[in-house]
């Protein structure tokens, strides 16, 4: 199976390390110093799973190079989506699948509008990881898993050879039948978890002990359940409270990849997130005033440092 990464930052770095460890042929497509560092001393991964160096990792700055391929893992943060997906639209033939592993629910709505319903594969991940200097990608804890499936439930042959070579990689894999659930269920949590962390700048351990803090976060989740379902998203009834309990066994010192980005000054993804389900909920009647509360105040920081301070 040919496999491009678009995008091998945290998310392309990690899984496309694993795979290529395992004997998949990867390509990675980057920029800019990332991009130098992986051609000229591979792509390391450190992982408390254990190390992995992918010496002389096929690296593209230009997809054209790398001709048809039977997969693309998407991950690239939100706002690069529609430029990067242009990018790859020379990898993409016949029976070319394109799978995101992006946070957010509307990256499979630009993908299928770009390239047609029948590339598109859904997915989602969980994980933790980050590039920690170029060429380095960072995994904390032990969470690395991905969840995939057809839209429309069938289990395809192309769906069928990725699992298993993501079981041969190591990785924690499962083929959703459900997947536009699968990635609602994360989105829930995941907008829950980025909009507590990021406004109070706190872990979850410290959100997750204080009252305001904890039914702030139930109430943001709520939120995206309620929009979730007016959508026609079947979430299972009681779902914020297993979400909330959830939340009460992860790592206290956890946050979300986007109090990271606003640690590091760079840009976010509110707008994907937090602002989605406050503009869907507007578009529904269903009323998202925290989510509507949480896009307002990580509204100055949206663009990142250099834009906020200017
Ligand atoms: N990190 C995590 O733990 C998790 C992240 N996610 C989601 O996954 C997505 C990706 O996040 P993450 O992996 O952290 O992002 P990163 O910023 O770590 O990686 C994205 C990489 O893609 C590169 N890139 C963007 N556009 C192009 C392009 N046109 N050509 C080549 N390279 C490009 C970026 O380069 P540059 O830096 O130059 O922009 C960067 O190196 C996000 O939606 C995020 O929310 C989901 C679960 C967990
Ligand atoms: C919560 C987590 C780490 C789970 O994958 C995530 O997706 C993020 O912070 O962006």
């Amino acid at each position: 199976m040919k496999i491009a990464v678009m995008g091998s930052g945290g998310v392309g770095g990690y899984f496309g390390a694993k795979l290529a460890a395992a004997g998949c042929q990867v390509t990675f497509i980057a920029r800019g110093a990332h991009l130098a560092a992986i051609r000229q001393n591979g792509l390391l991964v450190r992982s408390p799973l254990g190390e992995v160096l992918i010496e002389q990792a096929s690296v593209v700055e230009d997809p054209r190079e790398i001709g048809s391929v039977d997969l693309v893992l998407f991950g690239v943060k939100l706002w690069d989506t529609e430029t990067a997906a242009e990018a790859i639209r020379p990898l993409i033939t016949g029976d070319t699948g394109v799978i995101s592993f992006q946070n957010g629910v509307i990256k499979d709505d630009i993908l299928v509008e770009m390239f047609g319903p029948q590339a598109v594969v859904g997915g989602v991940c969980y994980i933790a990881a980050t590039i920690a200097e170029p060429g380095v990608i960072a995994h904390t804890g032990t969470m690395q898993k991905l969840v995939f499936g057809e839209y429309e439930g069938r289990l395809s042959e192309r769906v069928k050879r990725f699992y298993e070579m993501c079981r041969q990689a190591g990785i924690d894999a499962e083929i959703s039948d459900d997947i536009r659930r699968s990635i609602w269920e994360k989105f829930v949590f995941l907008v829950g978890f980025s909009a507590v962390t990021a406004t109070t700048r706190c872990p979850i351990g410290i959100v997750r002990a204080n009252p305001q803090a904890r039914h702030l976060l139930a109430g943001v989740m709520q939120e995206v359940v309620d929009v979730g379902r007016a959508e026609g998203v079947p979430l299972a009834p009681g779902f914020v409270e297993d979400r909330m309990a959830f939340c009460d066994q992860l790592p206290e010192s956890m946050t979300a990849s986007m109090h990271h980005d606003l640690e590091r000054g760079n840009r976010l993804e509110v707008q994907w997130l937090s602002g989605d389900v406050s503009r869907r909920g507007e578009k529904l009647g269903v009323p998202a005033p925290f989510n509507t509360a949480v896009y307002d105040i990580l509204a100055v920081h949206a663009q990142g440092l250099a834009v906020a301070k200017s």
